[in-house]
């Protein structure tokens, strides 16, 4: 397939939009909640995707996202930065910055940043930085780049958010390991749920959060891990069971470091577009009692993105 060049916004081939019409949610979310992990996407001629990026998705605008947050009982969004945007942060800040503060941010940035540039960021709202390891979506970027971007944003108060798979995880321990500051894992870097939640794959990343305090991690995404669903459509709200067990054992082991988010607008699913409705659905199985869901949806987003409001 040839690479998309920066001006064509024809969508990656077989991309699926995100869902339209979503139900309303049965689970009513705690007032304050935060959607802690989603996306904007352009709109494409407003904020050109980067030259760099692997694939091209629909728009995703911020009103839509915005208007997502309200109808699902969301307060907030954490909106991180997708990888076909690659450093160019304009289109998240953007929406960071039309929130009326009800919006933090997570950039991409390379070692050419300037200290102005940091500092407009976190004006803007900026309060983490991403490394990318999935291999689809990134090129790669030398590991003396990425602690020196570390050590420069952690005077800010700043966390990093890393998105990793499973198989990964033993050969970038290291690194992980020695990072300086809060470490936020996407996902819970992407387990197989075809294996047992109690074997070796799940029990390195349950050890890495145990041995490692400052290291959170989102509980979210059942729609990109689960095998066997059954899928958030067409009325299901008991959706991606196979993920359940992976994503509570997390939630009850560390319930004070984990964060949910929706993944609107869901980039590069394959297979089918969850309604997002029946998605919030999925987080009573996960956290099931009120204080895990206000610590989950509350608490600890709060804690990491408006510190000065928690
Ligand atoms: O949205 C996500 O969290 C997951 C993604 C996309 C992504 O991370 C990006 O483009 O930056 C994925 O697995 O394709």
């Amino acid at each position: 397939m040839n690479k998309p060049t920066s001006g064509d916004c024809t969508k990656t081939p077989g991309w699926l939009d995100w869902y339209a019409g979503p139900s309303q949610p049965a689970f009513r979310l705690p007032a304050g909640a935060v959607d802690a992990h989603c996306h904007v996407f352009g709109p494409g001629a407003e904020f050109p995707y980067a030259p760099e990026r692997k694939y091209t998705p629909c728009d995703a605008s911020k009103a839509q996202l915005f208007a997502l947050r309200d109808h699902l009982g969301f307060a907030r969004n954490v909106v991180v930065q997708a990888t076909c945007h690659g450093a160019d942060n304009r289109a998240m800040v953007d929406a960071l910055q039309h929130s009326g503060g009800h919006a933090r941010g997570v950039a991409t940035v390379r070692r050419s940043i300037s200290d102005a540039e940091l500092q407009a960021l976190h004006e803007a709202g900026v309060r983490g930085v991403r490394f990318n390891f999935v291999k689809r979506l990134v090129d790669f970027t030398p590991r003396d780049e990425l602690l020196e971007i570390a050590a420069r944003i952690k005077p800010l108060g700043w966390h990093v958010v890393i998105y990793f798979e499973a198989v990964d995880l033993p050969e970038l321990w290291d690194f992980f390991t020695a990072l300086p500051t809060t470490v936020v894992v996407d996902h819970m870097g992407r387990p197989d749920v075809s294996l047992p939640v109690d074997g070796p794959q799940f029990g390195l990343f349950l050890k890495f959060m145990r041995e490692h305090p400052n290291v959170w991690s989102k509980v979210s995404c059942p729609e990109r891990l689960s095998v066997t669903g059954p899928k958030a459509l067409d009325g299901e709200r008991s959706a991606y069971a196979d993920v359940v067990p992976f994503a509570r054992r997390v939630v009850e082991e560390f319930p004070d470091r984990v964060l949910w988010g929706t993944d609107w607008p869901h980039p590069n699913l394959k297979d089918h577009m969850p309604d997002d409705g029946l998605l919030v659905d999925f987080i009573p199985h996960i956290a099931p009692t009120p204080e895990l869901q206000r610590k989950l949806l509350v608490d600890n987003p709060m804690r990491l993105y408006w510190p000065e409001e928690a």
